[in-house]
């Protein structure tokens, strides 16, 4: 069945339906990952975005039980240039289960492009090349966060009676996050992003987690401030729109990239080291360097490609962050030390308070 992918200036790119045929507007985006459609699609971040796959044929290997970064695909679409749909289990019928709009048989390097020269352009997959788009998603609004949040605590037990307390401040948490600290040890309780500060203090956490999420990071400003005394003394780690977040809170800004960084093979630089991680990303958004205080932060990572800001670590407060996916799920494993770096933090702290 014939559709469109039809950008808000008007320019439509023809294809076919896949997933539910529905017009479902979103800002559209590009990722260049080979592999991890099923990651991708179900990553709470991409709320509100409607997912330009690079890589020419897409839903290969099916879709896989266990392999979900959260219950459902998020995303407000999907365009790809070649779907295979041979089983069951294929990407189409999945979506479709689930309520989500896709296009296949799009030139996919000619939409890249596009969105490349007019980052933050939204669009709409349509069956009719000149549709009526009501109302267009805007960024800014809490609505994506809101949407992918717990509603209220939710506890991920340990066996270990000593174990680290990780409160996670969830903004749309990816699943392999939580992963990533339950197979270290530790215990997690996700709290929604409203949470009043004093409640998450009351949880007696060990160390503090602000996790990646959907939209414009100043969507959250009306809570930062809430959060400042918590990180001036329980460490702290920020991931994507987390690090984004902690930085606006202690006096960094935040900018748009021109068209984003979505992908499994990010390069970034630890200065410290003069290492090179080969990471994963997907943000649009990034703390803009003229804003970094460096007597306040140290910049501690930066993106090979465009200098960007790519991981801080406060100078006088337990805290550090990185714009790039230490989980990598899907993604290259090289930063996932970064979790134990974090824990050795928490470690060091309580060390301090018991013999301090
Ligand atoms: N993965 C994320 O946390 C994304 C953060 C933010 N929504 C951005 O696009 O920059």
């Amino acid at each position: 069945m014939e559709a469109y992918l039809v950008f808000e200036d008007g320019e439509a790119f023809p294809g076919v339906w896949i997933g539910t045929p529905r017009e479902v507007p979103g800002e559209v985006v590009f990722t260049t990952g080979m592999t991890g459609y099923q990651e991708v699609t179900t990553d709470p971040s991409y709320a509100g975005q409607i997912v330009t796959f690079t890589y020419p044929l897409i839903g290969n290997y099916g879709t896989v039980r266990g392999e979900s970064e959260s219950d459902r695909p998020h995303c407000a679409g999907i365009v790809v240039s070649e779907c295979w749909q041979e089983t069951g289990s294929g990407l189409g019928k999945w979506l479709d289960a689930h309520g989500v709009p896709g296009i296949s048989g799009v030139d996919t390097r000619a939409v890249v492009k596009k969105v490349r020269e007019n980052g933050g352009i939204r669009g709409v997959i349509a069956s009719d090349p000149h549709p009526r788009v009501k109302e267009w998603p805007d960024p800014l609004s809490l609505q994506w966060v809101e949407g992918v949040s717990v509603k209220e605590p939710v506890s991920e037990p340990s066996e270990d009676s000593d174990a680290p307390h990780i409160v996670l401040l969830d903004f749309g948490v990816k699943a392999s996050m939580v992963r990533s600290l339950t197979k270290r040890g530790c215990r997690v309780t996700k709290v929604p992003y409203f949470t009043d500060p004093k409640k998450v203090e009351r949880l007696a956490p060990d160390g503090l987690l602000f996790s990646n999420g959907p939209g414009d990071p100043k969507a959250l400003l009306p809570f930062l401030e809430g959060w400042v005394p918590l990180i001036r003394r329980i460490p702290s780690m920020g991931i994507c729109l987390g690090h984004q977040l902690l930085a606006l809170a202690l006096g960094a800004d935040t900018e748009r990239l021109p068209f984003g960084h979505r992908g499994s093979n990010h390069p970034v630089r630890e200065p410290s080291t003069g290492k090179v991680w080969i990471t994963s990303q997907n943000h649009g958004y990034t703390v803009r360097t003229s804003s970094v205080d460096t007597s306040d932060w140290e910049i501690t990572h930066l993106h090979v490609n465009d200098g960007s800001v790519e991981g801080l670590a406060h100078r006088h407060f337990p805290v550090f962050s990185v714009q790039f996916h230490p989980e990598a799920h899907p993604g290259p494993a090289d930063a996932e030390t970064l979790f134990d770096r974090f824990l050795e933090k928490i470690r060091k702290g309580k060390e301090v308070a018991v013999h301090g």
